[in-house]
């Protein structure tokens, strides 16, 4: 009803909140856009399901996410595709691993401090609802 309604816009703003600070964050430039296909051609053969702050904030629009966990399961293939696609010892690899453990430890940060449990409830609770 109205209040389940007025209940996922507001994780809405507070997922979209989320996503854009990350998105202005320097150190998760990376993580901005989709991977070039064209630059990284074996890219999908690698990595089953991309993601970025992008597709995030698309989701985010398209109501995709009811609970806090569903955008988490998301924003976590983020960090994760970058550390199964940059395994290697070369600088280059090292450095976007570094910026992906900066990525997790801050989205789990920020959900930490500034996501309220009840709210969270109430979400899962909708979502088992339908
Ligand atoms: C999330 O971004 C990535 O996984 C790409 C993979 C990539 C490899 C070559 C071009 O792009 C990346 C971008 C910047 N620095 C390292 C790796």
């Amino acid at each position: 009803e109205e209040q389940e309604e007025d209940v996922l816009r507001e994780l809405r703003l507070f997922l979209r909140n989320i996503t854009e600070r990350l998105s202005l964050d320097r150190r998760f430039k990376a993580f901005t856009k989709p991977v070039d296909i064209e630059e990284v051609p074996d890219y999908l053969m690698v990595i089953k399901k991309p993601m970025d702050l992008s597709t995030l904030l698309t989701n985010i629009d398209e109501h995709k996410y009811i609970t806090i966990g569903e955008f988490m399961a998301d924003a976590d293939l983020i960090w994760k595709n970058a550390l199964e696609y940059n395994p290697d010892s070369d600088p280059m690899d090292r450095n976007i691993r570094h910026r992906a453990c900066a990525l997790k430890d801050t989205v789990r940060a920020i959900i930490r401090d500034e996501l309220d449990e009840d709210f969270e409830r109430v979400c899962e609770e909708i979502r088992e609802s339908r």
